[in-house]
């Protein structure tokens, strides 16, 4: 019965009514009809399904999971839509033999979709996800040990401070020695960027002992991650208790994916792959939870096998924007450890350390990616910002009581309530905590630029950093709490209050990359600010004063200022609000986030854990609704589909 009203539908008008009611995008429609154009014969549910298949990918899935208990919630929402039931029958177990039927569907990517289990893929990503698993699974099969007994002397010498319990620095930098691939995670200020450091000085003396000189690599997902990570290495390279010709081979400059992938202008394709590896013994990517899918595929591919790769990362931030959430898949077991008996043992014999309480409870629970997982577990920067990491594991731990707690115990944390109908938040952004981190202090200084050309890229940026001391957040672009409105309101009062023209530019406004420009060499999510720059030529004075033009300054990652004229960019937006997604990979002394006046599904665990963890000092939640907004997003975790982690 239900299939003869499931025939008498107009195939073409019911994928259109899906997209009217938001429930497809025009790319997921455009696919089943391709895919209908391919094979004639595939039945309506077949091609409904790869549609959703597709639309799974706009909230980072790599697959659709048709086992996972929250399907109905995952493909529409709360209740499925009118008459949905009649163009899809059944439930998942009579989709998944529709779909073994099917002449468009196979389990070995032979087919335009892959049904593997009950996930079903779009060729692409399954490709994509089977190609890291290998390329994971050769890595951790390629052994590079050396003798745990031999690693002794130089890790105590690197790691000279004493520790009671388990130093997990230590022990991340000997578990890396062992394999091509090793992973560390920990939250903000937890060492990542000193265990590598110290790996690297660690790893280099042992090859220079060898007559050889390791060729390593450094990168980070985006501009802004590189820039600030070039920084940091460079200090722990200098305090490095290594030999000076060990310290000098160890680079510290790091530069983005892209750029170290070599990117083709006009082409999705990089220059390294597989046959043009890059020349690297060593690579080493921090903020790994930005990497997707794609960009994790094609760093595997880039290099040789015998090439180390290190990720760096806090496992529990918000995963990429993009489909996949390999970070989160590659970490999943990490706070557990689940170590096998040999690799205790090892940690015993190089370390001197006992991570027994680590071990897998059965042997079957232990992977061999774990084995080459250390997760970091105390946040040295904690002498700082108690507040902040006590409210970020609270966040984690999703309990409710120790986050309202956390607020009331420390100073660093902050709860407001506002409300819709006032000036407050523009106001708290234009005075700052203590007047020098605010708008009105950042404005004062832009109108005051040197008197010689040759000062400006230093006041661009020591301006630079000034913009990274406040910065406010929303997890939502747009409705009247997301991003777009926020600036758009916040421009207005400035220009209300006459501190900024009613122009688009203007000295003093912070913009945003919204895309990559490969030819100003400028990254999509890189921040840079409109600044008078004194004209090189007209030395002149224009009415007494020295003639300046107006042009946009970008810190680059390796800490130059390029200077670009603002009509050459066509991709920025205004950032006196800036979305929990884009802040990834930047810090700022004061982070400010802004909760809607209603509970929002985008609004998630990872999400409010990686806005918290972007403020180094203080914390200030800016609350429009109930305390309900926030602790039902605290509750909502996201779970990505993939297969990666039962791959592995
Ligand atoms: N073992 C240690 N003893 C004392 N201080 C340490 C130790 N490890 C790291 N630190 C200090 O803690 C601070 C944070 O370290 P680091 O930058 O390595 O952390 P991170 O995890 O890379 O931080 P983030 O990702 O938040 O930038 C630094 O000032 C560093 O010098």
């Amino acid at each position: 019965m239900q299939t003869d009203l499931f025939a008498a539908l107009d195939w073409q008008d019911a994928l259109l009514t899906l997209r009217d009611n938001q429930l497809l995008r025009d790319l997921d429609v455009a696919i089943a009809r391709f895919l209908q154009q391919q094979c004639p014969q595939a039945s309506h549910e077949v091609l409904l399904l790869a549609a959703f298949t597709s639309q799974q990918q706009a909230s980072g899935h790599l697959c659709l999971d048709l086992g996972n208990d929250e399907l109905d919630r995952q493909l529409w929402g709360n209740a499925p839509p009118d008459g949905i039931r009649t163009l899809l029958p059944g439930g998942p177990g009579d989709w998944l033999r529709a779909l073994q039927h099917s002449p468009l569907v196979s389990d070995n990517g032979t087919t335009p979709l892959v049904l593997d289990g009950p996930r079903l893929y779009l060729r692409r990503n399954w490709a994509q996800e089977v190609a890291v698993a290998e390329a994971i699974g050769t890595r951790l099969h390629t052994p590079t040990e050396v003798d745990a007994r031999a690693l002794r002397e130089p890790l105590s010498q690197l790691f000279p401070d004493h520790s009671d319990g388990i130093n997990w620095q230590q022990v991340a930098c000997a578990l890396a020695t062992r394999r091509a691939l090793a992973i560390i995670t920990g939250g903000p200020g937890t060492g990542k960027t000193t265990t590598v450091v110290r790996l690297l000085g660690l790893l280099q003396s042992l090859a220079m002992a060898d007559d050889q000189r390791l060729r390593i690599r450094l990168a980070a997902p985006t501009g802004k991650a590189a820039a600030r990570l070039t920084e940091s290495i460079g200090e722990q390279v200098k305090a490095l208790q290594v030999a000076d010709n060990v310290r000098d081979a160890i680079p510290t400059e790091v530069t983005t994916l892209h750029r170290l992938l070599g990117t083709r202008p006009d082409s999705r394709h990089f220059r390294h792959h597989r046959h043009n590896p890059l020349h690297a013994d060593l690579v080493v990517v921090d903020e790994a939870s930005m990497i997707d899918m794609d960009m994790m595929a094609s760093l595997l591919d880039a290099l040789a096998p015998t090439t180390r790769l290190v990720l760096l990362g806090d496992k529990d931030q918000l995963a990429s924007v993009e489909a996949g959430a390999v970070m989160g898949d590659l970490c999943r077991h990490a706070h557990e450890g689940r170590y096998r008996p040999e690799t205790v043992a090892f940690v015993q014999a190089s370390c001197a350390m006992d991570i027994s309480d680590y071990q897998a409870g059965a042997p079957h629970s232990a992977s061999d990616l774990g084995q080459q997982t250390a997760m970091l577990r105390t946040n040295w920067r904690s002498k700082d910002s108690p507040g902040i990491s006590e409210l970020a594991t609270a966040v984690n731990g999703n309990d409710a009581g120790s986050v309202s707690q956390a607020f009331k115990a420390h100073d660093s944390l902050q709860r407001q309530r506002l409300t819709d109908d006032d000036n407050s938040l523009e106001q708290r952004l234009l005075r700052g905590r203590n007047g020098d981190d605010g708008l009105a202090a950042l404005f004062q200084a832009v109108a005051q630029p040197p008197q010689r050309r040759a000062d400006f890229d230093d006041w661009a940026r020591e301006r630079l950093r000034q913009l990274t001391r406040q910065q406010l957040l929303s997890g939502l672009r747009s409705g009247p709490f997301g991003v777009e409105a926020l600036n758009q309101r916040i421009t207005h009062h400035l220009q209300q209050q006459d501190l900024i023209p009613e122009r688009e530019w203007y000295a003093g406004r912070p913009v945003m990359m919204t895309r990559n420009d490969y030819q100003l060499g400028l990254m999509n999510g890189d921040m840079g600010l409109a600044l008078p720059l004194l004209e090189e030529t007209g030395r002149e004075e224009q009415n007494g004063q020295p003639h300046t033009l107006l042009r946009v300054a970008f810190q680059l990652p390796d800490g130059r200022i390029k200077w670009v004229l603002p009509s050459r960019l066509d991709g920025v937006e205004t950032v006196y609000a800036m979305t929990v997604h884009k802040s990834q990979g930047s810090e700022f002394n004061h982070a400010l986030l802004v909760l809607p006046d209603t509970p929002h599904p985008l609004l998630t665990r990872e999400l409010i854990y990686t806005a918290v963890t972007r403020a180094r000092q203080h914390f200030t939640l800016l609350e429009y609704g109930p305390p309900a907004v926030l602790n039902q997003a605290v509750a909502r975790a996201t779970r990505r589909a993939s297969g990666l982690t039962e791959r592995l």
